[in-house]
């Protein structure tokens, strides 16, 4: 089922355009990742999205209906999780979560039981009666996602909410993350971090002065604009020379030994995978194991903009 449909949004900003001609489809279960480098346009997209900001043109649908007709129904099925934190520092969680849990309309029993649950998936102690501005910035990242999932949203949306996060509390966001798509949650996740896109995401849609770079399922778009791929062989014994020998074949990026295994980067487009198995063939070597791997979502995002993600 389709949850959220973009159809050819415009927005331009004192006639600069920051959106063009865009375009994606969200389906249920999706753990969608809208991804691109600083001023690319995601931040005005999301909350176009959201129906916090207008489009010059084109036409958003959330569960099949618009903010026209149904704009409190969309909203209360949304939860936003916001680029800047929007938490009140001078209370302690539990209020905070209190506070937007009657914003959603949750009162009584059923709020202290789901406030009692997020802090528990969120990763913060219940008893802490600390105000928030003693919060670690990984803490009050996870607290401003647990605001946002009070009320069980079916689509939960973030505007790169790892920003100055810990490792620790990224992993707890992540593990959260995974745990409600699983449990039927759609996910729209902004970033431009490749590697979070790359390890959360199924779908990604790319995007770069406000114009789609590409969009797709995370395997189309590794097969169809990845040009590299890490081959890894592992042999019953390395050999000297082996290495200088596998560089000579054509389309060979990059050579190496590690341990007992070679990990050859190769370029797809050019290279006949069976001419490096007969070089290991006519050295009597027997190959135990091998796996190949697409290039990484950071390459593909080099190949297809000429640009780094980060500088
Ligand atoms: N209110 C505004 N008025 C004028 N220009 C704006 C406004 N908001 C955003 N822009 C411009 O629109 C472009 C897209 O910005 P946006 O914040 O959507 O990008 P982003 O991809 O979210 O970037 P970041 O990761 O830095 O938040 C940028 O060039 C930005 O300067």
């Amino acid at each position: 089922m389709n949850i959220l449909k973009v159809d050819k949004i415009n927005k331009s900003y004192d006639n600069k355009k920051v959106l063009n001609n865009i375009s994606m489809e969200v389906e249920e279960g999706d753990l969608f990742g809208l991804i691109g480098p600083n001023g690319a346009g995601k931040s005005t997209l999301i909350q176009i999205i959201c129906g916090l900001l207008g489009q010059d043109s084109g036409k958003i649908e959330l569960f099949g209906m618009n903010y026209k007709n149904n704009s409190i129904e969309i909203k209360k099925r949304i939860g936003l999780v916001p680029q800047e934190l929007a938490i009140f520092e001078n209370l302690t969680a539990r209020d905070n979560l209190e506070y937007f849990g009657r914003m959603y309309g949750l009162k009584g029993k059923v709020l202290k039981e789901r406030i009692k649950e997020v802090l528990e998936l969120i990763g913060l102690d219940p008893k802490d009666k600390k105000q928030v501005q003693k919060y670690s910035g990984g803490m009050k990242r996870r607290l401003n996602l647990g605001c946002s999932v009070l009320h069980k949203p079916d689509l939960l949306i973030l505007d790169e909410p790892t920003v100055g996060v810990d490792a620790q509390s990224r992993n707890n966001i992540f593990d959260y993350l995974r745990k409600i798509n699983k449990e039927g949650t759609t996910i729209i996740y902004t970033s431009h971090y490749m590697e979070e896109i790359e390890a959360l995401c199924n779908k990604i849609f790319i995007i770069d002065l406000g114009e789609e770079i590409a969009y797709g399922e995370k395997s189309e778009l590794k097969s169809m604009y990845g040009s590299s791929s890490i081959l890894t062989i592992y042999l019953n014994k390395i050999e000297n020379g082996i290495i200088e020998e596998l560089n000579l074949i054509t389309g060979v990026l990059n050579s190496e030994i590690e341990e007992n295994k070679i990990i050859v980067k190769v370029n797809k487009k050019e290279l006949n995978f069976t001419s490096i198995f007969k070089l290991i063939e006519n050295r009597n070597l027997t190959i135990e194991n091998f796996t190949i791997k697409d290039s990484n979502l950071e390459e593909i995002f080099l190949n297809l903009t000429g640009k780094k993600l980060r500088d």
